[in-house]
Order: structure tokens, then C-alpha cells, then sequence
């Protein structure tokens, strides 16, 4: 099992009679930029929450950097976690805090906890955090309260976070959901960006195809729990998104509908 990104084999969740995840593997690698792509209720929320080890799932094995966070303890959760980078649509930055700040939160866990609460973190912390809003284009805003920032530089500050932190996994649940085109763009330029520069797996759920094609390597769909679709952006066609989205709202089972995988 790679040591490095992350895998799902026969994955399986239900909450009662709703099955969420109906078996799904697949793997992704270290550097490699993956969008998810499904309508609402294809399991996309369960299938990070898996990953993230919130949820464990009734059947199949979850690796994550090599261990399995289906079966991790509590210690292990707490260990593996602090190499999961999450970016949710709603960035959860402290708001009366500084750009710089809130990335510094990152360290949090590396640092004493009367550092902490003096704010005085590490002159090496502090370079680590720099650098990142730097890699993201917002090191001119570092000492700018983060509520005075855009929403699209506020999802680049929690970039600049989960870079601070290390992270050699990074999940994003519908990052660009709430940004403006132009906002998006750069938000999806800086994760594929970051995941060939640090060598990070990432997967990014998204609603929109055409940002998904355009800077995905590759592309999973999922529809009612199940994987239909895994392979690069160019082979998603007109009738692959059709079959994605179109028959899933028309009330068809997706058992009925024509699977891609
Ligand atoms: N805690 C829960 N309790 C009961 N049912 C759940 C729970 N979580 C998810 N489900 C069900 O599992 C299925 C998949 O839900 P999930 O939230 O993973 O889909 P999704 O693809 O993330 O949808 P969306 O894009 O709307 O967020 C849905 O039928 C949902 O109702």
C-alpha cells in the first residue's frame, strides 16, 4: 500500500436504509490534483468524511499515507489527521484574526502552549507561514484582518494553512462553491499548483464540470453511492456529465442508468 496519497477498497456505508457509499475504490497518488464530481446525495460528504476518519464505514479498507484510518485509534486518528489538509466551501478563518495568524494556527499543535498564549510563535513558524501566503500571492496581506479580505483571498489564506501544516493529503469539499469565476480560478490554479510542487494527493469536490475538466488530472464521478466514472478530464464527455447528472434527477435508479467504469 503506497505510503504516500490515499486509497479506498470496496468501500461501504449506510445510515439505515440509505446506502451512502455502495462499495467504491479507488486510489489517488501523491502529486496528483483529482476532482469529485456528483449531484447532491451521491455520497461525496460520506466519502471525505471516510477519509477524514469522522465516519468509519460498514465494509472495505481505507489507507490513508499508508495506515488504515478505518481501523486507526484515537491516538492514530489524532497523529494522521495532522497530515490531512481540509479546505471546506466555508473557510473557518478566525475573522478578528490576521491573514498570519490564521495560518499560524496550523503550528498550533507544534507549539508550547504558553507560545500559544503570549502569540508568540517560533521566528521558524512564522517564516513557514509567511512563505506559504506567499506561495498563495497574499504575503502583502499578512497583516490584514482576515474579514477585510475577499472570499476568494480568505480560501487562499486557508491554503496557505493547510501548507503551514504540512499536509501530504489535502481534501477539498467544494472550495470555489461560494467565489466569484475569476476568484475560483485562482483558488483551483493555487491546489493543483501545490499538489505537483509538494508532492500532495489532492481531491477536490466540485459542482462545476467545466472547472472540473479544466484543471483536473483526473476526474471520479460518483452518482447514488457508486463510483461511474474515473479517468482524465479529456475523456469526460457530453454524455458522460449527461449520465452523471441528467438521469440522476429524472427519478431513474442509478442501477438502470449506463455506468462509465
Ligand atoms: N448522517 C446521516 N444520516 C442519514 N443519512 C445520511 C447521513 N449522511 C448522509 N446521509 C445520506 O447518504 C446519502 C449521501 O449523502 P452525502 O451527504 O454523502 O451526499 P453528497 O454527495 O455530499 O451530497 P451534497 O452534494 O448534497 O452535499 C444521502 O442519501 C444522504 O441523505
Amino acid at each position: 500500500m503506497s505510503k504516500n496519497g490515499f486509497q479506498l477498497i470496496d468501500v461501504r456505508k449506510s445510515f439505515g436504509a440509505a446506502q451512502a457509499l455502495k462499495g467504491v475504490s479507488f486510489e489517488v497518488k501523491a502529486g496528483e490534483f483529482v476532482t469529485l464530481l456528483g449531484p447532491s446525495g451521491a455520497g461525496k460528504t460520506t466519502l471525505f468524511r471516510c477519509l477524514t476518519g469522522l465516519e468509519r464505514a460498514d465494509h472495505g479498507e481505507t489507507w490513508v499515507l499508508g495506515e488504515r484510518i478505518d481501523l486507526a485509534s484515537r491516538k492514530q486518528l489524532r497523529a494522521l489527521r495532522q497530515s490531512i489538509g481540509l479546505i471546506f466551501q466555508q473557510h473557518n478563518l478566525i475573522g478578528r484574526l490576521s491573514a498570519l495568524d490564521n495560518v499560524l494556527m496550523a503550528r498550533l499543535s507544534h507549539t508550547p502552549w504558553w507560545r500559544v498564549a503570549l502569540n508568540r510563535f517560533s521566528h521558524r513558524d512564522k517564516q513557514l507561514a509567511l512563505s506559504s501566503l506567499d506561495q498563495v500571492g497574499l504575503l502583502d496581506k499578512a497583516y490584514i484582518r482576515s474579514d477585510a479580505l475577499s472570499g476568494g483571498q480568505q480560501q487562499r489564506v486557508a491554503i496557505a494553512r493547510v501548507l503551514t501544516q504540512h499536509s501530504k493529503v489535502l481534501l477539498a469539499d467544494e472550495p470555489v462553491a461560494s467565489l466569484d469565476p475569476e476568484s475560483a480560478r485562482l483558488v483551483l490554479e493555487d491546489l493543483k499548483r501545490i499538489a505537483k510542487e509538494h508532492n500532495i494527493a489532492v481531491l477536490c469536490s466540485l459542482h462545476q464540470v467545466n472547472l472540473a475538466k479544466k484543471y483536473a488530472d483526473r476526474i471520479i464521478g460518483m452518482r447514488a453511492g457508486e463510483l461511474v466514472f474515473d479517468g482524465s478530464s479529456k475523456d469526460f464527455c457530453a454524455q458522460t456529465e449527461q449520465c452523471l447528472y441528467a438521469k440522476a434527477h429524472s427519478g431513474i435508479p442509478a442501477d438502470e442508468n449506463h455506468s462509465t467504469v
